[in-house]
């Protein structure tokens, strides 16, 4: 499976290693020291000579309860570091974010993939998407941000998660989205409880039918963290251990702040696979 964005291909047979660089001052992982434009390329250097294929920028957090960015500062927080990495680095660059405005300048800069927790249902998001060609990871998420722990119910979380793949998927096709430049990810933490996330990471392989790359993110998060109860910056280990569990799996993007870490765990994953065959 390979994935085909500005000239730039991805060769979906190996996992491949999305680093995230957050650009928000409140995010949790980064201490939010990585605002500034150098800082930024920096940082995006390291992650690239690390092993990552793909930088992911995000400008809002979206950790539980965190709020809403507005779209101006989420701009002024986003593009000028999406730009500059485009343009210093052959690397895939990805944009989290819900926002169409965000989509569009991310488009118009350069950016590669468009990574969005609320898949494409902001309004106007699907026709901005559309309109620029490019990729787009459609993410499950049950509820916002802001209220999304606050007891996350489900009668079975795999095949809701399931139901929703289709949902959208369909919507996206219909609206005019070639469905190979779709990407589906079950968003592990959000609007999950801890057995929720374990499900989906038991059950990742059951997503592989819809025949499109499965991207998961659960560096650093609570489902690392409840488990071993640690901060975020000591879940290396903890997130290593969800990383090659799920690429074992078949997960083709895994999105990580430790990238050289997993870029390591996954080489270990492809001499296994490649060893089954
Ligand atoms: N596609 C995708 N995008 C994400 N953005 C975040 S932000 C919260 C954090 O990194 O803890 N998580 C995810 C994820 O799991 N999947």
């Amino acid at each position: 499976m390979k994935l085909e964005s500005r000239g730039l291909t991805l060769d979906l047979n190996y996992p491949q290693v999305m680093g995230i660089l957050n650009v928000t001052p409140d995010s949790f992982s980064d201490g939010g020291r990585y605002r500034q434009i150098e800082n930024a390329l920096r940082h995006a250097n390291e992650m690239i000579q690390a092993g990552a294929t793909i930088i992911d920028i995000g400008g809002e957090s979206t950790r539980p309860g965190a709020d809403e960015v507005p779209t101006d500062e989420e701009l002024e927080r986003v593009i000028p570091v999406a730009e500059a990495i485009a343009k210093n680095f052959e690397v895939w660059v990805s944009v989290d974010t819900y926002k169409p405005e965000v989509m569009r300048e991310s488009h118009r800069v350069g950016v590669h993939l468009i990574n969005d927790i609320r898949a494409l249902q902001e309004p106007g998001a699907l026709e901005v998407a559309i309109e620029s060609g490019l990729p787009v990871c459609l993410m499950h998420m049950q509820g916002m941000p802001r209220t999304m722990q606050h007891e996350p119910q489900y009668t079975n979380v795999v095949s809701e998660v399931d139901a929703f793949f289709t949902e959208h998927i369909t919507r996206c096709v219909n609206a005019g989205m070639d469905r190979e430049k779709i990407l589906l990810d079950p968003g592990f933490g959000f609007g999950k409880n801890l057995r929720h996330n374990y499900q989906l990471l038991a059950h990742l392989s059951d997503f592989h039918h819809f025949g499109l790359p499965l991207l998961v993110g659960m560096s650093r998060k609570s489902m690392v963290g409840q488990l071993l109860n640690v901060p975020p910056e000591q879940r290396v280990i903890g997130s290593i251990a969800c990383a090659t569990i799920a690429a074992m799996q078949g997960a083709q993007i895994i999105r990580v702040h430790d990238v050289k870490e997993t870029a390591e765990a996954m080489r270990i994953v492809e001499a296994t696979l490649s060893a089954k065959e």
